[in-house]
C-alpha cells in the first residue's frame, strides 16, 4: 500500500475531566476520500485540531506526510475548511483568494482558476460581505485548494449547503482526490457520504466503533429487514396465527427477519396466497446502520 498522507495511531486527548479521543487509529491515503462521522460531541473537530497541530495528544502518534502536526512538512502537506468560515467582508472573492495565495507563496493568479473550479468566478469582484452562505463555503474550498495540499480536512463543508451546492461540491472533492490529494471530511449524515466517499470511519465518544465501506458497515451491523405483510379483508386474525410477529393497522402483520432468514419467510408468505393482499420488505435504512454503530458502548470494532 501507498504511504498514507495522514497517519493517526492510537490518539489520546483529554479536556480536563473529557476524554474527547480514545485510541483513535485511522489512515488515509493519496487520492482517497474518508468520511468522519459521529454525532455532536464525538470528537471530529478535536480529531482535525490535533491533526493540525492545535491540540497535543495526551498519548498516540499522528504523522502529516510523515511530519507531526505543526512542522513544516506538515504545515505544507495540509488544508483545512473549518465548519464556520469566516473571511473578511469588504476584499472581493479574487482580492481574498490572492492574499491567501500569497501567503502561502503561491502565484496569486492561481486566484481566478480556483474561483472558476468552485463556481463562483462571477462573483469575484464582489466584496464577500455580500456572498450567501453557499458561495461563502465554495469560497472557502477554493482557499482550501491553493497550492494543491497533499490532506484536504474538511470540517462539516457541506451544512447548510442546497443539494445543487453539495453536488458540485463533491464533484470538485471528486476531481481533487482523483489528482492524488487525501481527504478527510466529517459529517452527520451517512446518507449524504456514502456514495461520496470511499471509507467510512464513525466516532462515538471519542472511540472509533466502526470503519469500512458502506457494504461492510451494513453487513456488519446485521440489522433486521422488515416485512410488512397486508391482510386480505377479514384475514388478519388468521395470517397472523400462521405467521406470528405482531399486528398494526388492524390489516398488517409486520415481522422482522435475518437476511438469511428472509427467503424462508416469503415462501411462508407464498404458502398462504388467499390471505396476503400485499407484501412490503424494508432494508436497513442507512440511518439505521449509523444509529446501530454510534450508538453503540462498546470499542472498537
Ligand atoms: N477546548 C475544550 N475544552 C473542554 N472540552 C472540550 C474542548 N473541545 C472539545 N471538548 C469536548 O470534547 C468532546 C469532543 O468535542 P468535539 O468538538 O471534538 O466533537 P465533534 O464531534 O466535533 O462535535 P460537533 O459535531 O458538535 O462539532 C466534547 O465532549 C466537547 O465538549
Amino acid at each position: 500500500m501507498t504511504d498514507p498522507v495522514l497517519a493517526v495511531d492510537a490518539v489520546s486527548v483529554r479536556f480536563g475531566a473529557v476524554r474527547a479521543l480514545s485510541g483513535v487509529g485511522l489512515a488515509v491515503a493519496p487520492g482517497e476520500r474518508v468520511a468522519l462521522l459521529g454525532h455532536n460531541g464525538a470528537g471530529k473537530s478535536t480529531l482535525f485540531k490535533s491533526v493540525l497541530g492545535f491540540v497535543t495528544p495526551d498519548a498516540g502518534t499522528i504523522a502529516v506526510a510523515g511530519g507531526a502536526p505543526g512542522s513544516l512538512v506538515a504545515r505544507r502537506a495540509v488544508s483545512y475548511l473549518p465548519e464556520a468560515v469566516a473571511f473578511p467582508k469588504s476584499l472581493t472573492g479574487r482580492e481574498l483568494l490572492a492574499h491567501f495565495a500569497r501567503l502561502k507563496g503561491e502565484d496569486p493568479r492561481a486566484a481566478m482558476p480556483l474561483l472558476e473550479r468552485v463556481g463562483i468566478a462571477a462573483a469575484a469582484d464582489r466584496r464577500v460581505g455580500t456572498y450567501s452562505k453557499g458561495m461563502r463555503q465554495r469560497l472557502g474550498l477554493a482557499q482550501a485548494l491553493i497550492g494543491r495540499p497533499g490532506l484536504l480536512l474538511l470540517d462539516e463543508p457541506t451544512s447548510g449547503l442546497d443539494p445543487v451546492s453539495r453536488r458540485d461540491f463533491y464533484s470538485v472533492i471528486a476531481d481533487v482526490a482523483a489528482a492524488g490529494t487525501a481527504v478527510l471530511l466529517s459529517s452527520h449524515s451517512l446518507s449524504e457520504v456514502e456514495s461520496k466517499t470511499d471509507r467510512i470511519v464513525i466516532l462515538s465518544a471519542g472511540r472509533v466503533v466502526a470503519e469500512g465501506t458502506l457494504a461492510e458497515l451494513t453487513r456488519r451491523a446485521g440489522l433486521p429487514i422488515v416485512v410488512r405483510v397486508e391482510a386480505e379483508a377479514a384475514d388478519v386474525d388468521r395470517l397472523h396465527r400462521h405467521l406470528g410477529g405482531t399486528r398494526e393497522n388492524g390489516t398488517r402483520v409486520v415481522l422482522a427477519c435475518s437476511g438469511d432468514d428472509k427467503l424462508p419467510l416469503l415462501a411462508r408468505i407464498a404458502a398462504v396466497p388467499d390471505l396476503v393482499a400485499d407484501v412490503e420488505i424494508v432494508l436497513p435504512g442507512l440511518d439505521d446502520v449509523y444509529d446501530h454503530f454510534s450508538r453503540r458502548p462498546g470499542g472498537p470494532s
